[in-house]
């Protein structure tokens, strides 16, 4: 059977609000340019993945909708209900095509494209117990950072606190393969220094050039 097309639904929260957990991890950068970074090289390289033929963005933001529209992905306007897993539905819901969705975080800087096709044909392995939902955790173990659904299957995503239990519980199967670049979200500066480690996408790979270059 040949692989799969993707759409891929990658979140976007406001930049002001955003990744408060990282909020002064480099001084004298702004914490929107950091955020808005993290998502680019994110998007940057789900673009640059063979397997994916839609990337649809879906915020509120002004500044992300241009920068991540600019890119080459499609912008689904932030729903009226507020939060990360009504944005995931809404945005599956704006697929071009009914195929295989993938939902997933826009806050992995290190995110290698050969690493994300690796997870995608992984999830559309053939299963004997017919289609399932499948995820990947992220390095603490705990989280989430990619859903994949089946094209009659709804995404159901349960992002959040301890989302790898929430998504265990609800059906979904884990991915257990390494993937160290998929699995390194950043949501705290510790994370920051751990995607470095990896080796950063060029927009946040700048800021952190320019923060060492700074000494601040
Ligand atoms: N569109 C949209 N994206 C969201 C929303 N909440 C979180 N996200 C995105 O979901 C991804 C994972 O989010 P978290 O790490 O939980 O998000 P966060 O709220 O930005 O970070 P903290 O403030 O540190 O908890 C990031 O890419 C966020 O931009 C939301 O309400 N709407
Ligand atoms: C929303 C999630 O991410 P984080 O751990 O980054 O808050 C999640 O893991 O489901």
């Amino acid at each position: 059977m040949p692989d799969p097309n993707w759409t891929v639904v990658v979140p976007v929260k406001r930049l002001t609000g955003a990744k408060s957990r990282l909020r002064g991890a480099l001084t004298g950068v702004r914490h929107e340019t950091l955020a808005l970074a993290l998502a680019t090289d994110t998007v940057h390289a789900v673009l640059d993945c063979p397997a994916v033929t839609e990337v649809l963005v879906v915020t509120g933001d002004s500044e992300a909708a241009r920068v991540l529209g600019r890119l080459g992905a499609r912008i689904v306007p932030e729903p009226p209900a507020a939060g990360l897993n009504p944005a995931f539905v809404h945005g599956a819901a704006r697929s071009a095509a009914a195929g295989w969705v993938a939902a997933l975080t826009a806050d992995l800087p290190a995110l290698r494209p050969t690493e994300l096709a690796e997870a995608l044909r992984a999830a559309a392995e053939h299963d004997q117990d017919g289609p399932v939902r499948r995820f990947v955790a992220d390095a603490p173990g705990t989280g989430t950072v990619l859903l994949t659904a089946p094209p009659t299957v709804a995404l159901d995503p349960r992002f959040g606190a301890d989302s790898a239990a929430a998504h265990t519980a609800s059906g979904a199967r884990p991915l257990t393969a390494g993937w160290p670049t998929l699995r390194r979200d950043v949501d705290t500066p510790a994370d920051l220094v751990a995607a470095a480690v990896l080796g950063l996408g060029r927009h946040t790979a700048a800021l952190t050039r320019r923060y060492a270059a700074t000494g601040s």
